[in-house]
């Protein structure tokens, strides 16, 4: 019997950066939210052998996917007679600032656990998760979290209400590690206020939510990237409540009440040359 499995894609409602460590990593504090725009794996038992094929957003079937590289780190785990075959149909954008390779290895993590009757446990899990990069962790637990560290250690917090989520994404991608390289800790400007970002969220306060949203890589990728100035103020103009760049970007997001306003507000909008999607928290 296979298995089917959704991987969600993330907004980061704040990011601050804390510190660059030793070995070129750096220290965030970032709230997190799990959206409904989602990639979908399926699992089918094979032995010995993991064969991975791809199907809508292009990107590599080859070695640096990040579900093969989950799925053999798993089997480091359930021995070499442990194989599948994954096919992975992406919706998210890639290098978008939405975590789609991460959720993709967070599920594969996931669903090859049950695939394989491995019974790892969810810190154990969360362990192999801190491995495969920074934002798999969060993918792993999903919903509505503060990350700490470089991304691993997850403080959850309660569900948010179903905000709707316009996202822009323009037709180039960034590199995450050019942007942190990017960014001059000495000169970070307006710090978002974790705290009450986490009060705005547990009032279900979507103006308060709006004007706690602050993401310190914005500058770097809106210096790399002066047009998406523009993105955000058309999202604004087009009635999102509160608009910012989900992680390292170039993503735009717009808040809205809900997922209804978020479609009507995409179907109106006319930027040529992006992907304009509507979908809501989760
Ligand atoms: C910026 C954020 C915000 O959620 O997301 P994205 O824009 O990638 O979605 C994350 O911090 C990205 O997480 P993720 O994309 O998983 O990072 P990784 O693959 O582990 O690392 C890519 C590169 O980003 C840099 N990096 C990443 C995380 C971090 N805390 N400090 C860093 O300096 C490192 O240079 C690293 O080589
Ligand atoms: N399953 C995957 N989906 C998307 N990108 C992947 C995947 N596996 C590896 N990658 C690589 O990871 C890079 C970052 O991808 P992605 O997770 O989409 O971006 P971001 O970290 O900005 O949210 C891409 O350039 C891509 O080559």
């Amino acid at each position: 019997m296979g298995l089917r499995l959704n991987a969600h894609a993330k907004i980061n409602l704040t990011l601050d950066v804390l510190g660059r460590r030793p070995d070129g990593y750096h220290e965030v504090e970032m709230i997190m939210q799990s959206i409904g725009l989602h990639d979908t794996l399926e699992l089918e038992y094979k032995p010995k052998e993991i064969v991975l094929t791809v199907s809508g957003v292009p990107v590599t079937a080859g070695q640096d996917n990040l579900v093969l590289k989950a799925a053999r780190l798993l089997q480091q785990q359930a021995g070499p007679e442990a194989g599948a075959i994954i096919h992975l149909h992406k919706e998210i954008p890639v290098a978008a600032g939405l975590a789609g390779g991460s959720s993709d290895a967070a599920a594969a993590l996931r669903g090859l656990n049950r695939l394989w009757n491995l019974r790892l446990r969810e810190e154990q899990l969360m362990k192999l998760a801190a491995r495969l990069g920074a934002d798999v962790s969060f993918c792993l637990l999903g919903g509505t979290a503060i990350a700490r560290g470089v991304g691993e250690i997850l403080t959850p917090l309660p569900p948010a209400s179903r905000f709707g989520v316009v996202l822009v994404k323009p037709a180039f991608g960034v590199s995450t590690a050019e942007v942190y390289r990017g960014l001059d800790l000495a000169k970070l400007g307006r710090r978002p206020d974790t705290s009450a970002m986490t009060g705005a969220l547990q009032k279900g306060d979507l103006d308060l939510v709006a004007a706690n949203l602050c993401n310190v890589l914005e500058s770097v990728t809106l210096r790399l990237h002066p047009e998406l100035q523009a993105i955000k103020e058309r999202l604004q103009e087009a009635g999102c409540r509160g608009v910012l760049m989900s992680g390292s970007g170039p993503t735009i997001f717009g808040l809205t009440a809900d997922e209804k306003t978020a479609g009507e507000i995409a179907r109106r909008l006319n930027l040529p040359g992006c992907q304009v999607l509507a979908t809501g928290m989760v």
